[in-house]
């Protein structure tokens, strides 16, 4: 039985609704060791008839037979395999895959074999040597002669040691010399055993064979034996084929994208620019949320809660009258202390435009004086100590500087008088003074503050008959995390005619209002960042559709190599998440390099880095990077995919 055969062979092509029948009922029976020429005239159907045999075409009617197997080619995966194990290919115009060296173009049709990796190489470099270009490995198809380029397609077509070699017109575009030489390495492989098929024009290539097979108006005229076939060695191939593994796609995507390096580069850039814009916004984003929280802190124990007694907004004005309004019993205290959590309560008091006599010849005005709570963190003491009893700790700027410019600590140990003036429980004022003794000084950074023992100030307001109930206190909670508890219990205590009698303020909740400002804006500015992200995206379509339109060939010639659909998918889909990956990184890169230069330059101001990239930020960014690129070569690569390989194969 023979090796391969055709039987009632039918093909026709429809253009609009004409019809044009190509072949007309072709069987023809062909056996290994043979070395059979093809001739009819141009458009006799040659090409047609090579490419129902090579198990490119699947639109036919009639039975194809190899090796004893029916050949069914509505089977898309088992034409598939077929090219991929029985079949190899050598075309007049080369198509050799330009961005992949000699080796690797020999290399990719080895990788669907299940031979090691040094295997693989070893093979390819035999190959080569075999067709005389073992120097010519590392070279580009565009750095290759016509002969030495068909040299390294049939090396290529040799790989997987098919038992069917298909050669279109092998020797059409050489000179004499070349074509003498690729003559003389077909009638080899068909002295190996194996079945070539030539289609050609030339009397020279058909007489180089074993028969000749004369193809006119669709059928077959002639079929003529010139020499018997080659004899057939025993021993079947040791090479076997296997699918492509997707490694070898994601190396070859790795490949193409290094081959146009500036052109891929360009893309990168224009990609990493809209991810570099979201990283940096966020990196801001955490920035400004760190620093107002540590400014915030610094003067704010966060751990405190201040609590002001809840005045309804209708009787604001009745607190002027009756100050009491405003300020809490001995019993609301006890109350707020038996809260869950509450570690520590301190009344507050505030003395207003206090005059200081006794500070040396100058007349000093204190805009306010404050009690020391655990509110205040210790390090604003920058002399002295925290006031004791009968003591004050006065601040920089405004009193002690104003005592000695240079010599302000100076002042700490003198004795001075206060007034001031405080209102009685009816709201009526009164004249307060006190002399106390200077323990330290205050420097608030922010504004005057100057402070003094809380015992103290009672003390003061009780001797001058004046209201002595604190006006705010505050209250130090056991552990961060109950602060926001403890305000909302204390929001919602009743007095006995079940009216609200407190309001809260932790830091947190200023620190919470803030925040949700610095989010929005980074919110606003990552919209921005996000329309920079969709151009990204539009631009990684386009280049991968211009892509797919360019590679329209090569992708034409995987699949003659026997590369599924899946994996021309997969080419494209790697090659896309590639530069997605390399923006991403790209994009890291410039936004800590940037960030670094902006946290230079606003460190002299701030005193603060306000660009922190977090590693949640880059881990975004790398998955949208992502996401991005694979959404953007879902339809390039689909289309790549469907691409009729015979259509492909014919692209310029
Ligand atoms: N995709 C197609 N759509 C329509 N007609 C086609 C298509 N491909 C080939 N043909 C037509 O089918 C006929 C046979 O083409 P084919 O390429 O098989 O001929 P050939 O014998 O190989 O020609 P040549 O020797 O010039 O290469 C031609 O008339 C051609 O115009």
């Amino acid at each position: 039985m023979a090796f391969l055969s055709l039987r009632d062979i039918y093909k026709s092509y429809y253009v609009g609704d004409q019809t044009i029948p190509v072949l007309k009922g072709i069987s023809l029976d062909f056996n290994l060791g043979e070395f059979v020429s093809i001739l009819g005239e141009s458009g006799g159907g040659k090409s047609t008839l090579m490419n129902i045999i090579g198990g490119l075409d699947r639109n036919f009617s009639g039975t194809v037979t190899v090796d004893g197997q029916v050949l069914d080619h509505h089977k898309e995966k088992q034409l598939d395999e077929y090219r991929r194990a029985t079949v190899g290919y050598i075309y007049q115009s080369y198509n050799l895959i330009s961005h992949l060296t000699v080796l690797d173009n020999v290399l990719v049709s080895l990788d669907m074999t299940n031979l090691t990796r040094e295997e693989r190489e070893q093979r390819a470099r035999t190959l080569l040597k075999d067709v005389g270009l073992a120097d010519q490995a590392k070279k580009y198809p565009s750095q290759l002669s016509g002969g030495q380029k068909q040299r390294v397609a049939i090396a290529r077509a040799l790989a997987k040691d098919p038992a069917i070699i298909i050669a279109d017109e092998p020797t059409g575009a050489l000179d004499g010399e070349n074509t003498k030489e690729v003559l003389a390495i077909l009638n080899q492989i068909a002295a190996q055993g194996k079945l070539v098929i030539a289609v050609t024009h030339s009397q020279e290539v058909a007489h180089a064979g074993t028969r000749i097979v004369h193809l006119a108006d669709g059928k077959i005229d002639d079929d003529q034996i010139l020499r018997p076939p080659y004899p057939v060695p025993g021993e079947p191939s040791q090479i076997e084929a296997r699918p492509l593994p997707a490694w070898v796609s994601y190396q070859n995507a790795f490949k193409h994208v290094k081959y146009h390096f500036w052109q891929n580069f360009l893309i990168v850039l224009g990609t990493a620019i809209g991810l570099f814009a979201v990283l940096l916004f966020g990196g801001l984003g955490n920035g400004v949320k760190a620093y107002i929280d540590k400014e915030i802190n610094t003067f704010i124990n966060p751990q405190s809660v201040n609590v002001m007694r809840y005045i309804p907004d209708d009787q604001a004005s009745a607190v002027q009258t009756n100050p009491q309004l405003g300020s809490f019993s001995d019993q609301q205290i006890q109350q707020l202390r038996s809260v869950k959590h509450v570690k520590q309560i301190q009344p507050g008091y505030q003395f207003q435009n206090v005059q200081v006599d006794q500070l040396g010849s100058k007349t000093i005005n204190m805009a306010n004086v404050s009690n020391w709570s655990s509110d205040y963190q210790k390090r604003i003491i920058k002399a002295g100590t925290i006031p004791g009893k009968n003591e004050i700790a006065v601040d920089k700027k405004t009193v002690a500087k104003k005592y000695s410019t240079k010599d302000w600590r100076s002042v700490v140990g003198k004795q001075v008088t206060l007034n001031w003036t405080s209102v009685n429980k009816e709201g009526m004022p009164v004249k307060l003074t006190k002399t106390v003794r200077i323990a330290g000084v205050v420097d608030y950074d922010k504004s005057a503050l100057n402070l003094m023992n809380t015992a103290t100030m009672k003390a003061a307001l009780q001797e001058g008959q004046a209201m002595a109930d604190p006006t705010f206190v505050t209250i130090r909670v056991d552990q961060r995390e109950h602060v926001d508890q403890v305000q909302k219990k204390i929001d919602g205590l009743k007095n006995a005619k079940h009216q609200r009698e407190f309001t809260a303020v932790t830091a947190g909740s200023i620190l919470g209002e803030i925040n949700t400002i610095v989010d929005l804006a980074t919110n606003v500015l990552a919209t921005i960042a996000g329309i920079s992200l969709v151009v990204s995206a539009l631009m990684i379509i386009v280049s991968m559709f211009m892509s797919v339109a360019e590679r329209t060939k090569e992708i034409g010639i995987l699949r003659a190599l026997g590369e599924s659909k899946r994996d021309i998918r997969r080419l494209f889909t790697s090659e896309s998440l590639l530069l997605g990956l390399l923006s991403a990184i790209l994009a890291t890169g410039l936004a800590f390099g940037l960030g670094y230069l902006i946290n230079l330059a606003l460190y002299q101001i701030a005193k603060f880095d306000m660009i922190q990239i977090q590693p949640a930020n880059i881990g975004w960014t790398f998955a949208l990077a992502l996401v991005i690129s694979f959404l953007a070569a879902l339809l390039p690569a689909r289309r790549a995919a469907k691409l009729n390989p015979i259509d492909a194969l014919s692209a310029d």
